[in-house]
């Protein structure tokens, strides 16, 4: 019987497996940040043991950072601490960092695809759950928790049992004006953040081919929000175009070869996946959340839901309570609702493309009185890139804080929250309780429906304006 691409992958890494117990993997790229590496440093340093594969070890400082005043020492205690430690970390243990002002620092899920670290075929880890953005290319990634992390620096290896397959299937193109992120806001709407739970998802169909890299990216960014233990695209033409002359990417004769492997990393025609989704694309519209999950989500053209016409007790006793923590009433159309703040950025939408779609719809154009807007890009490398484009000057000029690379406002681990009771639209990956804030309500949106949202002030689609 063929396989699956995640099958391919997984099978091609397994360096044991024995019955009864969990397949030992081989990781090619294991990304480090400051959160979730202390304690699995302090481990190897209590067993007076190295990293065991330096050279496939590679950290950045992306949640703790500030995005404005780089210069100056990180007013934080906890957060400073976090960097600091980090920083001593990889120095005593010869990991490479992107540190803050560094010109590959980003976010990890950003700085390491453009870097050409990710590649088609490799397993990639990270303490982060968002590593499944990594399987755009596809390569076989996802996140792992402290102590998995100790282990793989100590060994490069990880234990694991092998996920079941699950293929979601858009057929058709995307209508005009639906982005990535609508798209996968509405494959979450449909099957839920429990949906994906044990599997590997892997996206095919018409409109999944046609997504650019920075698009895919965005879509198995949101897998995890699914409950998935991964997202992945097979690799074709648009991969391989992305990827060369990376600084990490094969050269030569070796681009050759590993361009005809990367080409084998399909899913056979009689492979047969656990389970299937296929999502008509014609359907898709411009994708907002109204709740305090990511499943929460409808088309902006509709109202926030009623409770009552949900007739499972559990979702609409979590409908009745996110409408209570978003103060919004049921029966009210998504596109009046008011927000204080947008914001741009995160792993899921803090790319090039990302920032020129906002840069298209605020060209000469000013953000509504009383709303403030940042822009923050994912990398100081795509910063770069946007403001040798100009980006930086168009977003500025209609009112918007142009900032420096980190996760900023998708999560509220640096200065960049929420204040209590302030709404905001966020082409981040989560809108719960709390997550930009203490109080903070998120509306989880495309970087097209920030952008007009910004001017307007309301949940709006470039369309509207
Ligand atoms: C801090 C980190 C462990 C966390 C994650 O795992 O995803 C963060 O990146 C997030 O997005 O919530
Ligand atoms: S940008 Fe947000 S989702 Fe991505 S790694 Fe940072 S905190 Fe996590």
């Amino acid at each position: 019987m063929g396989r699956t691409l995640a099958e391919k992958v997984y099978d091609a890494h397994v360096v044991r497996r024995a019955e009864g117990e969990p397949d030992l993997l081989y990781i090619d790229l294991h990304l480090v940040h400051e959160v979730t590496s202390p304690q699995a440093f302090d481990g190897l340093r209590m067993a007076g043991r190295p990293v065991r594969r330096p050279d496939l070890t590679i950290a950045t400082e992306d949640h703790n950072v500030p995005t404005t005043d780089l210069l100056k020492p990180i007013a934080d205690p906890v957060s400073r601490t976090q960097v600091e430690t980090l920083r001593k970390n990889c120095s005593e243990f010869g990991v490479r960092l992107h540190p803050m002002g560094d010109a590959s620092q980003g976010i990890v899920h950003v700085m390491g695809p453009q870097l050409g670290l990710t590649q088609p075929g490799m397993t990639v880890v990270c303490g982060d759950s968002h590593t499944s953005t990594h399987g755009a290319f596809g390569a076989l990634a996802f996140g792992i928790g402290t102590s998995e992390v100790e282990h793989v620096l100590a060994t490069q290896t990880l234990p694991q049992v092998q996920p079941k397959t699950m293929a979601v299937t858009v057929e058709g193109p995307l209508p005009e004006g639906v982005t990535a992120k609508d798209l996968i806001l509405a494959v979450i709407a449909r099957i839920g953040t429990g949906g994906g739970q044990g599997h590997i998802i892997e996206y095919r169909g018409e409109a999944i081919r046609s997504l650019t890299m920075e698009g895919r990216m965005t879509v198995c960014n949101m897998s995890i929000e699914a409950g998935a233990r991964a997202g992945m695209i097979a690799p074709d033409e648009t991969t391989f175009e992305y990827l060369k002359g990376r600084p990490h990417a094969p050269r030569g004769e070796d681009w050759d070869r590993a361009v005809e492997y990367w080409t084998s990393l399909r899913t056979d025609d009689d492979a047969v996946f656990d389970k299937e989704v296929v999502i008509d694309a014609a359907e898709l519209t411009p994708f907002v959340t109204w709740g305090t999950n990511p499943g929460q989500g409808l088309p902006l053209g509709e109202s926030v839901p009623d409770p009552v016409s949900f007739t499972d007790p559990v979702q609409r006793q979590a409908a009745e309570r996110a409408l209570d923590y978003m103060g919004l009433t049921a029966g009210t159309p998504l596109r009046d609702i008011r927000v204080d703040t947008v914001f741009v950025g995160s792993c899921t939408n803090g790319r090039i493309e990302d920032l020129r779609a906002v840069a298209g719809v605020l060209g000469g154009r000013k953000i509504a009185d009383g709303v403030r807007m940042l822009v923050v890009p994912g990398s100081m490398e795509v910063k770069k890139q946007a403001e040798e484009e100009g980006l930086d000057e168009v977003i500025a000029a209609s009112g918007a804080e142009w900032r420096e690379a980190g996760c900023s406002m998708c999560l509220a681990m640096n200065p960049d929250k929420l204040t209590p009771g302030e709404r905001s639209a966020s082409t981040s990956n989560r809108n719960f309780e709390g997550r930009q804030g203490p109080g903070g309500r998120t509306h989880l949106v495309s970087p097209a429906v920030a952008a007009a949202t910004a001017v307007t002030g309301r949940l709006a689609a470039p369309a509207d304006l």
